[in-house]
């Protein structure tokens, strides 16, 4: 009850400090994002707040007529729609390039009454979805935004999976206040994924004997935001081990689940939990939520249709305005850190997994390659991840 009435509280705490307890901030922003993403996922628009400024912003692929009214309303200027840099480039027909922006850095697109409709927003946002527009959009650079609003937008767009194209305009916190909106704070948005790694607690834990390790267990980490759990999967008796065998996997419904030959997801993680029941110490796979390389499978799902007319993997997610991998492993470590293990050695032919994983602590004691052939669908996908991503192959 205590906790229901704390999470219909503001973020801030006033609502905490009535009940007598201690609030924790970083749980308090977790909260803020979490609650600003659902919002946004469903086409309301939310205040973001940094540097003395605020932005209202709307989700380009999901806000309807009425975010657009309610966006209007609490607009102190004319409206206009953010999107990542190879987005806009895409947009235009044009490389972005007045004024200079750096790759990374949103661009701000005017927006004309025509476009400022939830069909047309979608078009912009949408590589799959676009059709001949009425009018090329002018680009405008975004005075009055202070400098870390924009990609803090971009940033809790990917938080939210969605496609990462914002209506955004200077607003007041009053207005936003007397019709509802959701506030969040630049910083917290900015200290999310970190936050939600660090708060990863284990919640749950059972055997589970599986076809190819009959001595099995999982166990589930759920964050303090109440977002996705990621999983472990313990063959044998890893936290005993020295350094035993473990996988960094991330959640391909695709691969994992239907067979897909799109990619090498599927033998790859059958192919290591029956490894790890070989070796004596067991081993231990990491089931993390990060479908789609951290962009959803939604967003991996347009992946696949862009590259079905010719992108590669690493293109196609660059086209949807997203990094060639959104992932972080963070989690992956503090997830070993609470079953025990300190050390591993690790399953991957992805050099980005043993940086990641050495950088949060935990010792790396080698690399075992997991290398599967290409199926005759897959070649090209594995052929990108060697020649583009760096992955090591043998
Ligand atoms: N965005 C995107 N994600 C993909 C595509 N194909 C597979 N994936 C995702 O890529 C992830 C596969 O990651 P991992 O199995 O951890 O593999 P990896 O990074 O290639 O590294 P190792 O397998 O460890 O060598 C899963 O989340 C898949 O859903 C694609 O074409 N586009
Ligand atoms: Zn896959």
């Amino acid at each position: 009850m205590a906790e229901a009435s704390i999470s219909t509280q503001p973020a801030g705490p006033t609502g905490l400090a009535r009940l007598g307890r201690a609030v924790d901030p970083r749980i308090a922003g977790m909260r803020a994002v979490h609650r600003a993403v659902s919002e946004l996922r469903r086409g309301t628009p939310v205040l973001l707040e940094g540097g003395g400024e605020s932005l209202i912003l709307a989700a380009a692929e999901t806000v309807g007529a009425r975010g657009l009214a309610e966006l209007a309303e609490a607009a102190l200027a004319a409206p206009v729609l953010l999107l990542s840099a190879p987005r806009a480039a895409a947009v235009l027909s044009r490389p972005v390039s007045a004024p200079p922006a750096p790759e990374e850095v949103p661009v701000a697109l005017r927006l004309s009454p025509a476009l400022l409709a939830p069909e047309q927003l979608r078009r912009l946002a949408d590589p799959v979805a676009e059709q001949l527009l009425p009018e090329a959009p002018q680009i405008v650079p975004a005075p009055g935004f202070a400098q870390a609003l924009p990609p803090a937008a971009i940033t809790l767009a990917k938080i939210g999976r969605l496609l990462p194209a914002l209506v955004a305009a200077p607003a007041s916190a009053a207005t936003t206040a007397r019709l509802g909106l959701l506030p969040v704070t630049v910083a917290d948005v900015l200290a999310y994924p970190v936050s939600a790694a660090a708060s990863l607690v284990r919640v749950a834990e059972a055997r589970v004997p599986l076809e190819d390790a009959p001595e099995a267990r999982i166990a589930a980490f759920r964050a303090a935001d109440g977002g996705i759990e990621h999983l472990a999967i313990l063959v044998g008796q890893p936290e005993t081990a020295e350094a035993p065998l473990c996988r960094i996997h991330s959640e391909c419904f695709t691969g994992d689940l239907l067979g897909s030959l799109r990619c090498d997801c599927g033998p790859q993680l059958r192919g290591a939990i029956a490894r790890m029941a070989a070796e004596p110490g067991g081993g231990v796979l990491l089931y993390l939520a990060q479908e789609g390389r951290g962009i959803g499978l939604v967003n991996k799902l347009r992946a696949y249709t862009l590259q079905d007319s010719g992108l590669d993997t690493l293109d196609a997610n660059r086209a949807l305005g997203y990094g060639a991998d959104e992932r972080d492993f963070r989690v992956a470590a503090t997830m070993l850190e609470a079953l025990g293990i300190h050390g591993v050695r690790l399953l991957t032919n992805n050099p980005d997994k043993l940086a990641g994983l050495a950088a949060c602590g935990i010792r790396v004691e080698g690399r075992v390659s997991h290398l599967f052939a290409a199926n005759g669908v897959n070649d090209a996908y594995l052929e990108t991840k060697k020649s583009r991503f760096g992955h090591l192959m043998g």
